[in-house]
């Protein structure tokens, strides 16, 4: 599991441990660590052209002492002051080494950006407000429209640390590299795609428990419901399936897809006719119509075929349930929905919250957590990175998606998908990141040459999941 703190967390875990080391070692670390994720980067140190952004903080400090060590081994590097405070013994330190330093006029920050092999952006850290000075705006954009690779002390500046929310101009980030633990904005869209892939030193922070986490693929291993010797069909769960109508029939038989491919033993599928007998042509092992399930999941593709009476007296019930599509219009505020998982995009939290879209666009953890407390239910907003909130205030992120997935049908396999792990015995939480993680691992199989379609990506979830099992190679458990 990958955690994300909180700013305030990693002040109170910075404080305690600065002050059992002498002063300036967390610096140190940090700087150290990011002098050699820079140099991997590149490839090269000697004679690499690096060009740091200094801000009026420690994270500018980070740079500074980040562009002393590869100016030692031989990297030209200068860095523009975008403040006069910047850190004074951290430019002393890199000019000692032979590197330039001062305000953008000075050092020809233009010429010097546009040449440049790697632009360092030591701007703001987790002491930064949303959003770039003009003068830091200036610099980055000609980093950006010369191509030249950003690397992020920390987080791209200008971005939301707390909520993973961009309201202002940012950096975009080639690499970001961060210290002691990851941030929200790491985790959470817009901002974490503005990270690139974030590298993590380790500089000895002890840390509480974090309000986000990422599962990884070992926690897949561990959460998995991988069946025993004495399982059987029953055993392993049974999942009830309401979806599909006349209008929609194909949601059926995409959802159902998904169901199989997660660890139940037996699917039974509630609804029309004709749409049952598509279903069974695709899946001939599937049970058409009701009976004893340990979990529901209804709503792909019901179109105006949504029965609100039987799908309230089902959400009722003891079963857990899950809600998608169709079947999110049946949630109301009262009642006890611990055990529901619901799985929206963001166009359906934003009817169920009556705000506008693009709000729960840009406020995606924001507007997860407020659902789930607001309907008591688990929420998992869809998404390039999947947001998955508790009523009781847990957050897990999903981070692995691929663009890909955006097809028509890729919701319904999750909610089969989820589904199927809910009926297997995982609590929302579990079954929201599990089902998250497979799927798009399933679409990364999938198109990893191109583009899949749904179909496609339910047909990769067993090998996905066979992949992700194996404890090591060969050796699939
Ligand atoms: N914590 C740790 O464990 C460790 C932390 N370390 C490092 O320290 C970093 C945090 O350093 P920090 O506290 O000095 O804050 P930081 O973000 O550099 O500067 C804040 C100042 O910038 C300004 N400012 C604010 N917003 C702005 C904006 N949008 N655009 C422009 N300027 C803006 C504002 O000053 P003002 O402009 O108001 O005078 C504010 O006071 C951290 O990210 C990590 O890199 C490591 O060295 C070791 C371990
Ligand atoms: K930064």
């Amino acid at each position: 599991m990958r955690h994300a703190h909180t700013v305030e967390q990693v002040r109170a875990a910075e404080a305690d441990l600065m002050a059992k080391l002498p002063e300036g070692t967390l610096m140190q670390r940090a700087a150290t660590g990011l002098a050699v994720a820079i140099s991997n980067f590149l490839g090269y140190t000697y004679g690499a052209r690096v060009v740091l952004l200094v801000g009026s903080g420690d994270n500018g400090g980070d740079a500074l002492y980040a562009g002393q060590k590869l100016a030692r081994r031989g990297a030209e590097v200068t860095a523009v002051l975008l403040s006069d405070k910047a850190h004074r013994a951290g430019v002393a330190a890199l000019v000692a080494a032979g590197g330039r330093a001062g305000s953008p006029e000075e050092v020809g920050s233009v010429a010097a950006i546009a040449a440049a092999d790697v632009v360092v952006d030591g701007i703001v850290g987790i002491g930064g407000r949303p959003g770039l000075k003009p003068e830091a705006l200036a610099t980055v954009k000609v980093a950006t429209d010369h191509q030249v690779p950003i690397v992020a002390v920390d987080m791209p500046s200008g971005v939301d640390v707390d909520t993973g929310e961009t309201p202002a101009e940012h950096v975009q980030a080639t690499l970001t590299v961060t210290f002691g633990t990851h941030k929200i904005c790491h985790f959470v869209d817009p901002a974490a795609a503005a990270c690139g892939p974030v590298h993590l030193v380790d500089i000895g922070l002890e840390l509480p428990p974090a309000p986000v986490a990422s599962l990884q693929a070992a926690d897949i291993r561990d959460l998995y419901p991988v069946p025993r010797g004495e399982s059987d069909k029953y055993s392993r769960g049974v999942l009830g399936l309401m979806a599909g109508s006349s209008q929609y029939p194909g949601a059926a038989v995409i959802a159902t897809s998904g169901a199989l491919a997660g660890p139940i033993g037996m699917l039974r599928y509630v609804g029309p006719g004709k749409v049952a007998d598509a279903v069974r042509a695709a899946h001939p092992e599937i049970v058409a119509g009701e009976g004893r399930v340990q979990a529901w999941a209804i709503g792909s593709g019901l179109g105006d075929e949504l029965d609100i009476g039987k799908v309230r007296e089902l959400l009722d019930a003891e079963e857990p349930a899950l809600l998608d599509a169709d079947g999110l219009k049946v949630l109301d505020e009262s009642g006890d929905h611990t055990d529901v998982l619901i799985t929206p995009h963001a166009g359906e939290l934003s009817r169920l919250l009556g705000v506008e879209r693009g709000v729960v666009e840009a406020e995606r953890l924001r507007h997860a957590r407020e659902a789930a407390e607001r309907f008591d239910v688990t929420v998992l907003l869809k998404g390039s990175t999947t947001v998955i909130a508790t009523p009781d205030g847990q957050v897990r992120v999903n981070t692995n998606a691929t663009a890909w997935l955006a097809t028509a049908g890729a919701g319904d396999v999750l909610a089969g998908l989820c589904g199927s792990l809910l009926a297997a015995g995982l609590t929302p939480l579990d079954a929201g990141s599990v089902g998250a993680y497979l799927h798009a691992a399933a679409a990364r199989l999938a198109a990893a040459d191109g583009p899949a379609t749904a179909m496609q990506v339910a047909g990769k979830v067993a090998e996905a999941t066979r992949l992700l099992l194996r404890r090591d190679h060969g050796d699939p458990r």
